[in-house]
């Protein structure tokens, strides 16, 4: 089947071909990608992705025709959306940019591939709840987004609602791996040049590799190949909470039990009130996941697990 992958030089995006590769299972799926600014994204961190991959298109999800043309040429049968706005920061003074990416861009899917008759599985976030709850987040609960990104990425999940009855969303959380810009590479980076990392204890959530997001991702498009139509919304992420210091504390271990680290730095334990940012957090985004093990058989992630593959296929001196 020919799926359109879309923002495929995001860290989601390389993951994704990177699983295809993986796993000869998926082996049904054939991907036709677009990126948005680079053709040639670096991807340093793996050798057979660089070897395998095909360039991909040059497109812009917030132009409307530019969408509708490509769906008309390639003839995808399924859109796995991973672009977004994803600077949580920035978001708060980039207002238009993170509507247009991320309500915009995802409309404009939305409407061409229900046009089409296509379906399309869309990534969200645990930023669009509010962080007062104190069990994990259900599907149904409530969205209260505190911040611009959080914010955007709602009206992007009811405009794929809204638009496009054959849709999966997919709300996940904390996304780490060897690619792209993330809390693991970020940590690590830091850790080789200071003896002291000062770290949030009060933000509770579950770190989500995105190597096993891109398993599931693929599962669900492998199912949808068969005529599966279970679609809605569904929670992915972690099988532990933790908080970013607890996430750091075992990223440092690892790589220090892996020899890749030579000095570890000691970790502060500090308040969001002593890391001010622009943006808000959710100061508890912990996403209860048993409704696509239901629907979907697939299972939480163990990043625990997953954090020693991660450090293993780190190239931490290109970091
Ligand atoms: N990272 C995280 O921790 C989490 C992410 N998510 C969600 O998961 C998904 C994947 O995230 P992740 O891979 O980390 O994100 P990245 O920021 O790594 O990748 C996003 C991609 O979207 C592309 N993009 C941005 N604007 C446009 C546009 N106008 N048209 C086409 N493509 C565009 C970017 O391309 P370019 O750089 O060229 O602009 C980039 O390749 C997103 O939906 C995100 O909201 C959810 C929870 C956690
Ligand atoms: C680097 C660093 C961060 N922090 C804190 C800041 C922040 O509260 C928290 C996480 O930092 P980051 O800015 O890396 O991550 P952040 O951008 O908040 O991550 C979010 O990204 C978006 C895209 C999502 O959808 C969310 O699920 C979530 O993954 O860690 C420290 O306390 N010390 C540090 O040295």
């Amino acid at each position: 089947m020919k799926c359109w992958l879309v923002g495929a030089s995001g860290q989601l995006g390389q993951c994704l071909q990177q699983a295809l590769i993986d796993n000869q299972v998926f082996s049904s799926i054939d991907l036709v990608k677009s990126v948005h600014t680079n053709p040639d994204y670096p991807s340093s961190e793996s050798f057979s992705l660089k070897a395998s991959r095909t360039k991909p298109f040059k497109l812009d999800i917030t132009d409307f025709d530019a969408v509708k043309l490509f769906v008309l040429t390639h003839k995808p049968k399924l859109i796995i959306n991973t672009a977004a706005y994803t600077e949580v920061d920035n978001a708060e003074s980039n207002i238009d940019k993170a509507y247009n990416v991320n309500h915009k861009g995802a409309r404009n899917l939305a409407l061409v591939a229900n046009q089409s008759n296509i379906p399309i599985i869309h990534i969200s976030t645990d930023f669009v709840f509010d962080g007062q709850a104190t069990i994990p987040y259900l599907e149904a609960h409530s969205s209260r987004p505190i911040n611009v990104y959080g914010a955007s990425k709602r009206q992007g999940e009811l405009t794929i609602q809204q638009a496009c009855s054959q849709h999966v969303i997919i709300r996940t959380s904390w996304l780490i791996s060897e690619y792209g810009n993330n809390f693991a590479k970020t940590i690590i980076r830091l850790a080789q040049n200071r003896n002291e990392l000062r770290i949030v204890d009060d933000q509770i959530g579950c770190p989500t590799y995105a190597g096993n997001l891109a398993k599931a991702i693929l599962h669900m498009a492998a199912q949808i190949a068969l005529g599966k139509t279970t679609w809605g919304t569904f929670h992915y992420c972690g099988n532990v909470s933790t908080s970013w210091y607890g996430l750091a504390k075992a990223i440092v271990e690892e790589a220090s039990v892996q020899r890749k680290l030579l000095t570890v730095p000691i970790l502060q334990r500090i308040n969001t009130l002593d890391y001010p940012l622009p943006a808000k957090r959710p100061p508890y985004s912990v996403l209860d996941c048993q409704q696509i093990k239901i629907a979907w058989d697939i299972e939480a992630c163990d990043w625990q697990a997953s954090i020693k593959t991660l450090i293993k296929n780190l190239d931490v001196a290109a970091l």
